[in-house]
């Protein structure tokens, strides 16, 4: 793991110590977690991070294979939560029952030259499976959906769930997290500002120019950047996951702070679940903030996921730009959703 990687990991683990004991005081609900796609890139330092989570009580490692021994491996640590691994599709039910918090990244990665909806062909069907089994076996746990293309993937979760009577908008989001680490980052590169005092909404979906930061909003406000320093931080933010996919050279996508990202997602779910106020994080969800049926922009996260769908707020001309050009784009990929999900 790389010291950065490890010291976000430890800054998260310390930062739920602190929520741990103050909910602790407070009584502090058993939380049940399950990773589908468990022995993967993601879902391996996923599970680790979820391991050392103390807001977790159980952790559920889901996998077509491999799981017995990321179970067995991510056990031995010293932290509360209970780690029980399941294997095969006879085993999904279990896997599911009781679940809280459903993470997916189950589902191809991407290699060079491809694009995240051509994944489309074979997540799509891995998805509408995993959801249908989440519909029977744990229709209220809240889904963080990893699995690319988001922009598709979490159209046909909510077809499958409204097929099964069991969809509640307020509870399916698209894992974005990782763009507003990016961003995150690479605006404190340029800005010169501690990347730990950084925060940077990042709007729209999670595929080229759908990924929408919004720097104009970024704190702390820096004027020393210029135009063409936003343009470029906005382009390297959209273009982050293809940085990954080439510097791998067909070994797969980002793994290890996609893990991190979605760590710090399923912690902010558990915090609003647990009834801590004010958390807020981006992400991609039923909305109203556009004419789009979903979109990703802050949401404030409760007892029932999502608690309110915040709006744009002030965007600069060039963010406006930027807003209008995706939408395109972002439209048919949400409506090739719903159409797998109908024809399926
Ligand atoms: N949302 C994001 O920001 C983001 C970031 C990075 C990667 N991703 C996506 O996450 C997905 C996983 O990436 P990865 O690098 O971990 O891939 P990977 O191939 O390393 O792991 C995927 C895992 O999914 C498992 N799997 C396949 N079918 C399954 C099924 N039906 N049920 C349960 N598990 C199943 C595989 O056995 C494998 O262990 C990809 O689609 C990738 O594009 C999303
Ligand atoms: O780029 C990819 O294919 C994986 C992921 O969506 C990412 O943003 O890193």
């Amino acid at each position: 793991m790389r010291p950065s990687l490890l010291r976000s990991a430890s800054q998260l683990l310390r930062r739920s110590r602190r929520d741990y004991s103050s909910a602790a005081a407070a009584s502090q609900p058993e939380r049940k977690v399950a990773i589908l796609g468990a022995a993967g890139g993601i879902g391996q330092p996923l599970a680790l991070l979820m391991k050392l989570n103390p807001l977790v009580s159980s952790l559920s490692l889901y996998d077509i294979a491999g799981t017995p021994g990321v179970a067995a491996d991510v056990s031995h640590i010293n932290s509360p939560a209970l780690v029980k691994g399941f294997v095969g599709e006879e085993q999904l039910g279990e896997a599911l029952e009781g679940s809280d918090i459903v993470i997916i990244p189950a589902g191809v990665p991407r290699k060079p030259g491809m694009t995240r909806d051509d994944l489309f062909n074979i997540n799509a069907g891995i998805v509408k499976g995993l959801c249908t089994a989440i519909s029977k076996y744990c229709p209220n746990a809240l889904i963080n959906m990893i699995s690319n293309p988001v922009n598709s993937t979490v159209p046909i979760a909510a077809e499958v769930f409204k097929k099964a009577g069991t969809y509640d908008e307020k509870k399916l989001f698209g894992v974005t997290t990782l763009d507003v680490v990016r961003a995150k980052t690479f605006y404190a590169g340029k800005a010169n500002v501690p990347v730990t005092e950084v925060n940077v909404p990042v709007v729209g979906g999670h595929a080229g120019i759908t990924i929408l930061p919004l720097f104009s909003q970024a704190t702390p406000a820096s004027n020393a950047l210029s135009h063409e320093d936003i343009k470029a931080l906005t382009k390297r933010t959209q273009d982050g996951g293809t940085e990954v996919v080439e510097a791998k050279a067909g070994k797969g996508s980002a793994t290890l702070s996609m893990a991190y990202a979605g760590a710090v997602f399923a912690d902010a779910c558990l915090k609003g679940l647990n009834g801590v106020p004010d958390v807020v994080e981006c992400s991609f969800v039923q909305s109203t903030v556009t004419e789009l049926p979903f979109f990703a922009s802050k949401v404030r996260l409760g007892k029932n996921g999502v608690e309110e769908v915040l709006g744009l707020g002030q965007l600069s001309n060039f963010e406006k730009e930027g807003l209008e050009n995706l939408k395109g784009e972002l439209k048919s990929s949400i409506e090739k959703g719903i159409q797998f999900a109908h024809a399926n």
